[in-house]
């Protein structure tokens, strides 16, 4: 096939640009999915004993050919040619000096807002990586990497001269073939961060009982005994993930009350199973019809991740046979329920799907709480120290509920532009952690570390036309400066992430940039299109009829409207929920 490069497709008419990303799908289909397995690699494991009409905590068995596929614990994927994907070594790794980058371009001088989304659309996001991905926040404490502070650098009047970060927990293959890291959660859309991927963190959230997870009597979740909330996954913890664990705990629970009222005789177990489902595929068409089109705001993207969904079919011709090739049926009748695509390679995420998620500038410095009532300020503001990991407790259960998710649907988000990343996430102090740690400078030298490409070979190798200057990288001078100021001319060394924060024209409501979007393209079929549970048994032998049509009429704004039923009119004041809520004025 023939592939030409449209630059700027976002100008295109909106079926032609349907088209152009259709077959920017398949390019990438064919040139950006590589198995980090030998054949033979993947541990066998066999499907007999488990139930395979609902999802496993680990991840086995989603794909019955090869248990094992995207399963808890699975080496991540490339979307590049393996070979290229070495990891930087002492020559490379620390140039630019990832602190330099931190401080120079990235620093947060004063805060830039996203206005086209809110709060929750940041908090959501990284709610949904936990889900698919996570390399652990344990890593190698036998194998450092050190790099000199610069020599303007305010922390050397502590006495501190180095940087230092443990490297990634990683399996090494010897001279002829690049180190790999494996997913400490499950790779498939699973829900696993509610859920958790083994049974003592799953014991933990269950509460016997009618197939619920466990709220403590205030109907929020229980806290541990490390500050956290007791959830599937709490690493990284900060108010707007206790917030989304909340909400979808409680989904998870109102589902459960509609099984058990139509299915009196079923079991714990079977209404679990079941509600897990049901909740699983809601916050999967969310994220695909709502957060998606809110954060890439463009009538194109609205109707391609709609494409993905439903399909372009009217509701009336989707009875009609499916005798169309793969592609065409996929855009007939959606990925949904459709056969499943896995493009000749197996399924997992990819270190470079990790990268384009280095979404740390949409935190904001601090969180001041509004009145769901009035919608005024309160004198509750929170700074990232104190909303962030233990402190999460102090928003979510020093405030009404109702009023943190206010907030959050009604403020807005950083920019995820240079010069956006909060300060305070660069000195972040994380319990047991045995460093104080520079997220920004951290997101630098991780790609590095790991091998993903730098800016402009991502974009060669991903089938977009690389930068030959600075000012290829961003039409905005100052942008175009600061890029120079830290990398001379040389535009082969830009970063992935500082290309990504710097690049401009992005196509217009798109909060990030078109490099980072030609992986997300690839990806965000990809989970669907890959997944058992959305393809071949999304039917109702295995959901439920009752299931599917409780997905079919759920919107986020729904779900809002049913766990806080305060916020439902304040919800429904946007057609989406992760745009601004009105504030009444
Ligand atoms: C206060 C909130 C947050 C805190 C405290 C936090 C903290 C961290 C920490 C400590 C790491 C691991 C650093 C390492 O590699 O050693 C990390 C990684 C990461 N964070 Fe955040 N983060 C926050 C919010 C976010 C948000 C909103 C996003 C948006 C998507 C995000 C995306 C990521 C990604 C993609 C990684 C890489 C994960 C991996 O390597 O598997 N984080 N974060």
């Amino acid at each position: 096939m023939t592939y030409l490069i449209i630059p700027q497709w976002w100008n295109l008419p909106l079926y032609v640009a349907l088209i152009y990303l259709g077959a920017t799908r398949t390019q990438l289909q064919t040139h950006n999915l590589y198995d980090t397995y030998l054949p033979g690699e993947l541990p066998v494991s066999s499907c007999s004993g488990i139930n395979t009409a609902a999802r496993t905590l680990n991840g086995l068995c989603n794909n019955l050919e090869t248990p094992g596929m995207g399963a808890v614990g699975t080496r991540f994927a490339r979307f590049v040619p393996i070979n290229t994907t070495w990891g930087e070594t002492d020559d490379t790794l620390y140039t630019p000096n990832p602190r330099v980058i931190s401080q120079q371009l990235f620093k947060r001088k004063s805060f830039t807002p996203a206005t086209s989304i809110n709060l929750l659309a940041a908090a959501w996001i990284q709610f949904q990586t936990h889900d698919w991905f996570s390399h652990g926040a344990v890593n190698d404490p036998d194998n450092l990497m050190m790099f000199p502070l610069p020599s303007n650098d305010p922390l050397l009047a502590t006495g501190q001269t180095n940087m230092t970060l443990r490297r990634t927990l990683r399996e090494i293959h010897g001279s002829t073939r690049p180190a790999t890291y494996n997913n400490i959660n499950t790779h498939w859309w699973d829900l696993s961060q509610v859920y958790g991927v083994d049974e003592a963190t799953h014991a933990k959230i269950r509460s016997g009982v009618d197939g619920k997870l466990l709220v403590a009597s205030d109907g929020l979740l229980p806290v541990g005994a490390d500050g956290l909330d007791v959830t599937g996954f709490n690493d990284n913890w900060w108010a707007g993930l206790s917030m989304l664990h909340n909400i979808w705990t409680k989904e998870h629970n109102l589902i459960c009350d509609m099984f058990k009222k139509s299915h009196p005789t079923w079991s714990d177990q079977e209404i679990f199973d079941h509600a897990r489902l049901v909740t699983t595929a809601l916050n999967a068409k969310i994220h695909t019809v709502e957060w998606t089109p809110a954060i890439l705001q463009d009538e194109i993207l609205d109707r391609a991740m709609k494409t993905n969904w439903y399909g372009l079919a009217p509701e009336w011709l989707k009875s009609i046979p499916d005798i169309f090739s793969q592609q065409i049926s996929e855009a007939w009748f959606g990925l949904i329920g459709n056969k499943p695509d896995f493009a000749g390679v197996a399924f997992a995420h990819s270190e470079e799907f990790v990268s384009v998620y280095r979404f740390h500038s949409l935190l904001r410095d601090n969180i001041t709480i509004r009145s769901h009532l009035d919608g005024k300020y309160t004198n509750k503001s929170y700074n990232i120290a104190q909303y962030a990991f233990r402190g999460a407790q102090d928003v979510i259960r020093g405030n009404n509920f109702s009023d943190v998710v206010y907030t959050f649907g009604t403020d807005y988000p950083g920019a995820l532009i240079l010069g956006n990343y909060p300060s305070e996430m660069m000195s972040l102090n994380k319990p047991g952690a045995p460093y104080t740690m520079d997220m920004a400078a951290i997101d630098i030298l991780r790609d590095r570390e790991r091998g993903v490409p730098r800016y402009n070979t991502f974009r060669r190798l991903f089938s977009l036309i690389p930068a030959k200057s600075m000012s290829d990288i961003s039409d905005d001078p100052a942008a175009v400066a600061a890029l120079k100021a830290v990398y001379g001319e040389d535009v082969e060394a830009v970063d992935l992430l500082a290309g990504s924060l710097a690049e401009s024209p992005r196509a217009p409501g798109f909060a990030f940039s078109n490099t980072q979007f030609q992986a997300f393209i690839l990806a965000a079929s990809r989970r669907l299109m890959t997944d058992r549970f959305f393809t071949t048994d999304y039917t109702a032998a295995v959901y439920t009829q009752e299931g599917l049509n409780y997905i079919a009429q759920s919107d986020f704004r729904a779900v809002i409207g049913r766990t806080v039923p305060e916020l439902n009119a304040s919800a429904h004041s946007v057609d989406n929920a992760f745009k601004p809520w009105v504030v009444p004025s």
